[in-house]
């Protein structure tokens, strides 16, 4: 049995293209967003991926990618479950600010420390570690299950809500997860194990 489960970063958002802290606000897709979108949809039906569902988070970009992809596959009827635990992690008080300017007044290293560690949260935000304690109840409760019956799945999410997930995946340590970043709208297809370890990995670039 194939238990195939395929993480999606949304395409680039306007916010993204502005390079703002974007967290839970619900900028849109740029052209470019919408070009990889169709493109990751593209390169999933190549790779002779199909799905019986998808996951999404409860922000546009997120949402738009998912139906863009779904299109370009061919199969827009596969039932989609949005789920604002599958949202971007909350950036607090950054959410909007411009990342090179808070990096001049806070440091490089503060502004990386905010953005890529794996518990200091940004001020007002949520950590990685408060992000992962949000979503991984939602992957084990809802996405796993499919997936463990034979139900390929996609779930279309975040940077940050799926370098969350890729803690459990690849067995990421807080350590490690600080140097892991995810591409905008590049599928990552895994294939399960019966105990929900990964099988196989293949990253589908253009
Ligand atoms: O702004 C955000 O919400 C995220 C994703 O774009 O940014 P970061 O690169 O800090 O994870």
């Amino acid at each position: 049995m194939d238990r195939i489960l395929v993480l999606l970063r949304h395409g680039q958002s306007e916010w993204n293209l502005k390079n703002l802290f974007t967290g839970w606000k619900d900028p849109a897709l740029t052209d470019v967003g919408i070009k990889e979108a169709i493109a990751a949809g593209q390169r999933l039906k190549a790779h002779g991926v199909t799905f019986q569902h998808a996951f999404t988070s409860a922000l546009s970009r997120a949402q738009h990618t998912t139906t863009l992809a779904l299109e370009a596959m061919g199969a827009p009827e596969v039932p989609t479950t949005r789920d604002a635990r599958l949202n971007e992690r909350d950036y607090g008080d950054l959410s909007g600010l411009n990342k090179a300017e808070a990096a001049q007044k806070w440091g490089d290293e503060q502004v990386m420390i905010w953005r890529r560690s794996y518990d200091t949260p940004p001020p007002g935000g949520e950590s990685l570690r408060d992000t992962l304690a949000r979503v991984l109840p939602y992957y084990n409760q809802e996405i796993l299950p499919c997936v463990l019956r034979g139900e390929s799945s996609l779930v279309v999410a975040h940077g940050n809500s799926l370098r969350a997930l890729l803690m459990v995946l690849e067995r990421a340590t807080p350590k490690t997860i600080t140097g892991i970043e995810l591409d905008t709208g590049v599928p990552v297809v895994y294939r399960l194990k019966a105990d929900s370890t990964v099988e196989s990995k293949v990253i589908l670039k253009a």
